[in-house]
């Protein structure tokens, strides 16, 4: 097994509820993701984030992005860990927010300027269009390019204005097998750029997802003491997977391993029960 060991937080869920009209959808929620390091393995984190429909997982995924405030409980995000703002936290829904009537180069130096000074914009959208393999569509309209380019255009704007942190809405849905293998690639091209990236995955493709992760959320209700069901749904200590520790997080193949599969097949048992 690669070793492995911890650096500082790189985000911090403290105790999160929310409620809405009185009815509680998520309940004290506390998780953390720490900056991994694994000899000669530059490399982010990505957390694989699952939960059966309408538990409560895009509510999480805003109030991780900064756009709605917990009930209570706190979020912090960076190496410096402060509380979560609007903008951010890189947020890439299955409606990605791009402008039609712009161009894609237009569309990321929107998003750059955000962040940077006009040059560096520039320069920067140029770095991202040439990594993402999106140089030769620059004077396209998103209506111009296919889903697979779109996905990417996408990836690389929130990247280009966010910090660091970046939630990922069921990135692999309606993609044929050849683009999962090509937003995979996108993904880990992310998080090699610079080890502090993280990715959060929201996603009910598990076994994609579980091999490009390091860590695993299950989003569950739980039952107290005698076999009631508490309100709200909640990542409970044993529904977060390390899965560097079990030697599963992700290398070259994983998908191949016989251990990879035998997990993946337990976490579906595990999703199933949990609501
Ligand atoms: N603004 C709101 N007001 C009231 N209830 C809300 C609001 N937003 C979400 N909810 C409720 O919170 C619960 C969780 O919804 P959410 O969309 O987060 O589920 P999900 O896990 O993302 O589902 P899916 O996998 O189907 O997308 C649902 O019962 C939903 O009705």
């Amino acid at each position: 097994m690669t070793p492995y060991f911890y650096k500082a937080p790189v985000l911090t869920l403290d105790n999160v509820s929310m409620e809405y009209g009185g009815e509680t959808v998520l309940r004290d929620i506390s998780a953390q993701v720490l900056d991994v390091c694994r000899p000669n393995m530059n490399q982010g984190q990505v957390v694989g984030f699952y939960g059966r429909s309408g538990l409560g997982k895009s509510v999480l995924c805003r109030i991780m992005a900064g756009l709605i405030t917990p009930t209570s409980g706190t979020v912090k995000v960076g190496i410096e860990q402060e509380e979560v703002t609007p903008g951010a936290v890189g947020f890439v829904q299955q409606q990605y927010p791009l402008f039609n009537h712009r161009t894609l180069q237009d569309n990321l130096l929107v998003a750059a300027a955000r962040k940077y000074e006009p040059e560096e914009a520039k320069r920067q959208t140029d770095a991202y269009l040439e990594r993402f393999q999106l140089s030769q569509h620059r004077k396209k309209y998103p209506a111009h390019l296919s889903g697979g380019q779109r996905q990417r255009a996408a990836i690389a704007q929130q990247l280009l204005c966010s910090d660091h942190l970046i939630l990922l809405d069921e990135p692999f849905s309606g993609l044929d097998i050849a683009m999962i293998d090509e937003v995979k690639k996108i993904i880990l091209e992310v998080t090699t750029m610079d080890e502090l990236n993280t990715v959060v995955i929201v996603s009910h493709d598990i076994q994609t997802t579980t091999a490009l992760a390091d860590r695993l959320w299950l989003l569950g209700y739980e039952r107290d003491a005698s076999g009631r069901l508490l309100p709200g749904a909640t990542i409970s200590a044993q529904h977060q997977y390390n899965l560097a520790e079990m030697g599963l997080a992700w290398h070259e193949n994983v998908e191949a391993e016989p251990e990879f599969n035998r997990f993946v097949e337990l976490l579906k048992d595990e999703i199933r029960q949990s609501a």
